[in-house]
This record gives C-alpha cells, sequence and structure tokens, in this order.
C-alpha cells in the first residue's frame, strides 16, 4: 500500500490514542508466565502484539478475547516444546521470549523479516543465555536463532545495555523462574533506561520481587518465584501519539488526544515537554493533550533517548522550526527497524528537509517555509519512518507519496484513519 500524503494546513478534533503496544507485549508475556488466568482490557491489536498473541499461544498459552479484553491462561515456567516461533518485525517480541524459550528444549525463531528485523543485532542476550548453561544456534547473532534450553541456571550474570534495554527486561521476565537466585549486572551503558521502569512496574504488579539498585544497572532476583494471575488495564500509547501529536504541532490546529495519562511510565511521554519547548501551544489534563499549533516551531537542544520511539516525530517537528535542532545520545536508533538515522535523513532530505547526522545525533537546520516534497519516499520497513514522513508531507508544498505504507501497522495499524479523522489530506491506494 502506498501512502498519498497531500498538502493539509488545518487539522482539527479528537482521537483516541490507540492502546499502548509495550505494555501489551509486557502484559501478554505476564500473563502467558503466571499459573491462572488473566484478563488484559482494551490490548493493543498491531502486528507487533499479535505477534505476542500468536507465539505464547504457540508456547501454550489458552488466550480467549472480545473488544475490550484478553483472557489468558498461562503455562507458568513449563511452555509447551514447540520447534518453531515466528514473531514477524517485532524486534522485542524476539527478545522477551529469547529468554523463555530457554525452559524448551530446542525452539528456531525463523526469519521472516531479513531486510529488517533478520538485520537486527541479539549478541548480548545470547551472550548471557551462554552464561546460563543454555546453547544458542544464530548467525552472527541474528535470526534464524535457535535455542537448545531445558535447565537454563542462574547465578551471577551479565548483560550489556548498550545496544539495546530489551535484552534486559527479557532476562528479568525470566530469571525470577528459575531454582536459583540470580544477580544480573548491566555492562557498559543502559539504553532506553527508561523503558525498563516499564517491565519493572508489570513484574510488581504480578507480584514478582526484583531488587533493582536505584541506576537500575544491578539486579538480585530471588529464584522459584510465580507470577500471579491478575487483571490489567492498557493505556494509551504515547510513541505512536507523539506522530499525531507532531501533525497538529506542524499545522494550524486545534486536535485533543485522549487517554494519555500524565503520570505514565512510558518515556515517550516527554514529547509533550519536547513539543511545549519547541514552543507547541499545548496543555495536558486529566489524559488529554490538547494542541493548537499554528505552524510556528522553535528549535531546541534533546536527550533523545529519554523518548526513543517518539525521536522520528519529534525530528519531523523540527523540519519545520526556526533555528538548529540537536538530537543528542541516540545512537542505538541505528539498530531498530532500520537505520533511523542514515535511513530516515535520506528519506527526510528527499523530501527537502536539511539535516545532519554523527554516529549519535541528529541535527536538523529548520525551515519555517516549509520544504518542496513531491518525491517517493522508501518506508524502510519502519512504521515510525512512516509516520514521521507522513508529518512532514502533510506541511510539504507538493505532499508525498509514501511507498510500503502498510506496514504502519506493526504498531499503528489505525494511523492514518485517526489522521484523516482530523482532516489529514491522505489517499491510500494498493501497490501490487
Ligand atoms: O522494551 C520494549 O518494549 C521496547 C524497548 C525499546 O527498545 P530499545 O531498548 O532497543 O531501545 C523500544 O524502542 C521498543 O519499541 C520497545
Ligand atoms: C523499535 C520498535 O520496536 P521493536 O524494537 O520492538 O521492534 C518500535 O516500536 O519503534
Amino acid at each position: 500500500m502506498k501512502a498519498i500524503v497531500k498538502p493539509t494546513a488545518h487539522l482539527q478534533g479528537e482521537i483516541n490514542a490507540l492502546s499502548s503496544k509495550n505494555y501489551t507485549t509486557r502484559y501478554l508475556l505476564i500473563g502467558a508466565l503466571a499459573d491462572g488466568t488473566s484478563t488484559i482490557y482494551y490490548p493493543a491489536h498491531s502486528e507487533d502484539s499479535d505477534a505476542m498473541r500468536r507465539c505464547v499461544r504457540d508456547l501454550g498459552a489458552i488466550i480467549e478475547e472480545d473488544d475490550e479484553k484478553i483472557v489468558i491462561t498461562g503455562f507458568g515456567k513449563n511452555p509447551k516444546h514447540v520447534s518453531e516461533l515466528n514473531v514477524g518485525n517485532a524486534g522485542a517480541v524476539l527478545r522477551f521470549l529469547m529468554s523463555t524459550a530457554a525452559f524448551c528444549p530446542d525452539v528456531t525463531f525463523v526469519n521472516t523479516y531479513p531486510e529488517s528485523l533478520g538485520k537486527r543485532p541479539h549478541d548480548d542476550l545470547i551472550d548471557t543465555l551462554q552464561q546460563m548453561g543454555v546453547e544458542v544456534q544464530h548467525s552472527n547473532g541474528r535470526l534464524p536463532i535457535t535455542i537448545k534450553g531445558g535447565q537454563p541456571r542462574g547465578g551471577k550474570l551479565t548483560v550489556s545495555g548498550n545496544v539495546s534495554s530489551q535484552f534486559l527486561s527479557s532476562l528479568l521476565f525470566m530469571t525470577p523462574l528459575l531454582e536459583e537466585d540470580s544477580e544480573i549486572e548491566v555492562l557498559h551503558d543502559l539504553k532506553s533506561k527508561i523503558i525498563v521502569g516499564q517491565t519493572l512496574e508489570v513484574l510488581e504488579q504480578a507480584g514478582i520481587i526484583v531488587h533493582a539498585s536505584e541506576d537500575l544497572m544491578h539486579y538480585r532476583i530471588p529464584g522459584r518465584q510465580s507470577y500471579q494471575a491478575k487483571e490489567y488495564v492498557i493505556q494509551g500509547d504515547y510513541p505512536g501519539s507523539a506522530a499525531i501529536l507532531a501533525a497538529a504541532a506542524v499545522t494550524n490546529s486545534d486536535v485533543r488526544v485522549l487517554r494519555l495519562e500524565e503520570n505514565s511510565k512510558q518515556g515517550e511521554k516527554a514529547c509533550v515537554d519536547v513539543l511545549r519547548a519547541m514552543g507547541v501551544n499545548l496543555t495536558h489534563d486529566n489524559g488529554v493533550v490538547h494542541v493548537k499549533g499554528n505552524q510556528k516551531i522553535i528549535a531546541g537542544e534533546f536527550d533523545g533517548d529519554h523518548f526513543t520511539d517518539a525521536v522520528l516525530a519529534m525530528v519531523a517537528a523540527a523540519v519545520f522550526a526556526e533555528g538548529t535542532s540537536r538530537f543528542y545520545n541516540v545512537e542505538n536508533l541505528r539498530y531498530k527497524e532500520c537505520d533511523r538515522i542514515t535511513d530516515y535523513l535520506n528519506e527526510l532530505r528527499k523530501a527537502g528537509a536539511d539535516v545532519e547526522e554523527r554516529q549519535s545525533e541528529i541535527i536538523v537546520h529548520g525551515k519555517p517555509q516549509g520544504v518542496t516534497g513531491g518525491v517517493e519516499i522508501n518506508a524502510h520497513f519502519d512504521h515510525r519512518v512512516i509516520m514521521a514522513l507522513t508529518v512532514v508531507g502533510l506541511r510539504s508544498e507538493k505532499g508525498l507519496i509514501i511507498h510500503d505504507a502498510h506496514h504502519v501497522a506493526k504498531s499503528y495499524p489505525q494511523y492514518f484513519d485517526h489522521l484523516r479523522s482530523i482532516g489529514a489530506q491522505v489517499e491510500l491506494v494498493s501497490e501490487t
């Protein structure tokens, strides 16, 4: 499917934020690791959350669902001995389940997105699983990956955190089920540290005890624990909503996004502060972000690691700022669905933006007068590239054509419908 994004000067209306992808994957996992029956209200429905649902079902969880909830009966630490799992293009789902798979004798994670997830590195987690006595076959740290587990050992473990926080989260989900106590030391650095807070939050809700140091670099996890079955309610999703808010910021708008909790632990909640710092007229009360955009954006400097999945949307807003913006500490964007620095900036340049890259920085020389557009964009299999380029297309002179825009469904299948409901001129055309 291609998205034909046309210049749009005004956006107006109200959007009910999509449900959080990152909470849905977590609650599905802890529901599967529990021995009883849990209920998850308002789960996300996207390719990534579907991937987690499919895989935990393959591993033996029993799932029933209706329009508002998923009821899941878990397998505890005794997953079914499947031989193959397909996580689609979902990095977090793959990494979280690589540890769960250590309870199975022989599982292969297949490589269905060789150009996207198939290129992402998982060596840091493979290394820790090997420390636990698990045999892992892999292709240079990449998919396909075969885990030959059975009885993983706890004890003293290390994991590197400078590529992704997902490796640490994965171990935090699995180690409480081991016979031995575990101690995890995070080596080098911990990127996307803030999202580990979401992992610790859901573990605590399920009655799991984890002793974490204040800097989140050391953990003591008692073994022989079990996940309690509980009821969970999924909150609205900040990473996806960040693109809607950016679209409202770069147009003349009066847009409300509902279900965005002020006290959420999602790091991407910072997008509200980033837009505020960029001079965007907005309020955030009672779970509603209300943007009254007037197309004026002021440049700023931001540590993007605090809001990793919203960086591309904030960069899209900065494309139209007065002055030069800098998003620093973002090197791990290179290891996501595509290289979100080089690949993304190449597409932005085609659209007419003035951007520069460093190894761990994105620099944007703003163009308040707008960009020319009128070109075709490669989505690089990346939902966040698609969402961000759509924002740029709305404020361009000639619009943009985004190829393979169906990949938006990885996290936000209703993105274009939501944008169109507030007046965005976007046409969706199938590509054969
Ligand atoms: O734990 C999670 O659910 C996620 C962690 C982040 O990845 P990194 O830790 O690789 O930055 C984020 O980008 C991803 O969308 C989801
Ligand atoms: C990077 C993302 O997801 P994942 O790492 O789970 O593929 C994302 O949602 O932007």
